[in-house]
């Protein structure tokens, strides 16, 4: 399976800035006896235009960090922005409203509405918003997930794979500033969590997208431009031009040090 070679021949036009980032972004949840610490004073930076991974055991705060990133759950300390905004000094409604902005989600499950037609789940958020779509960008939007021919089918006449590059499509409908997946292959079979991978590289590649993709899966950070790993809530180690074959090899001695600890 093609995975993207290197970071260099995979560099979009606009690569300048930070999309996001965190500073000693810590979160805790429970209190006393149980309490846990998900993140442990986390600073990291998540560039533009690219596509980055982030990887890790279970329980090693993947999910919390992307969550904490994407203004959906709280730091208990330490600064996040998205782009020049600190989100964690935002209320409650600017964050709403930052988040129905500037970022899109991408899930494991599908999170489509059954009775509405491919077009319609794509273009639902910005309905809500009383947001009318830029009819040229969800025209490339909708060429590059490769649905121009299933836009009138609702969800049950798709596959996984086309559900989710529908998910995928919505994501990006509103041109976000970044896209956060969990899993969004998690729930795919391997030709069809390709397919979903491939369009997510062209979003980046094509449409200057940034994405940052929790994923278990080493084929899927292949994909990515950049892959961080996580463990025990900190960032361990980072790796440049990510394949399979180096991030499989580099998750396995997560195990060992597991099994030895
Ligand atoms: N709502 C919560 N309440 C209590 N503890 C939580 C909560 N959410 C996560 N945790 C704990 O925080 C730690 C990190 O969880 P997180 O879900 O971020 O890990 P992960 O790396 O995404 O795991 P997985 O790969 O299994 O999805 C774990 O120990 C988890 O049990």
């Amino acid at each position: 399976m093609a995975t993207p070679h290197s970071w260099a021949a995979h560099a979009p036009a606009r690569v300048d800035g930070a999309a996001a980032r965190a500073e000693a972004l810590t979160k805790a949840y429970g209190q006393g006896d149980t309490r846990v610490v998900a993140l442990d004073a986390v600073t990291v930076t998540i560039p533009r235009g690219r596509f980055t991974a982030i990887m890790g055991p279970s329980g090693s705060g993947k999910s919390t960090l992307m969550h904490c990133l994407a203004g959906l759950d709280a730091a208990s300390a330490g600064k996040v922005w998205v782009g020049d905004t600190e989100i964690t000094a935002l209320r409650d409604k600017q964050l709403t409203r930052l988040r129905r902005d500037k970022i899109g989600f991408i899930f494991q499950a599908f999170n489509l509405l059954p009775t509405l037609t491919a077009l319609e789940n794509i273009t639902l958020p910005m309905d809500i918003a009383g947001r009318k779509p830029d009819a040229a960008w969800l025209d490339q939007v909708i060429d590059t997930v490769g649905l121009s021919g299933r836009l009138k089918h609702r969800p049950a006449e798709l596959s996984g794979g086309q559900q989710q590059r529908v998910a995928c499509a919505r994501a990006l409908a509103s041109r976000p500033d970044i896209v956060f997946g969990d899993e969004p292959t998690g729930n795919l079979d391997s030709r069809s969590g390709a397919e979903v991978l491939g369009f997510l590289r062209r979003s980046v590649d094509d449409l200057g997208q940034t994405i940052v993709m929790v994923t278990h899966d080493p084929v899927a950070a292949g994909y990515a431009d950049h892959a961080l790993f996580l463990a025990d809530g900190r960032i361990v180690d980072e790796m440049a031009a990510p394949t399979a074959e180096k991030v499989l090899e580099r998750m396995k001695r997560f195990d060992t040090a597991h099994r030895t600890s």
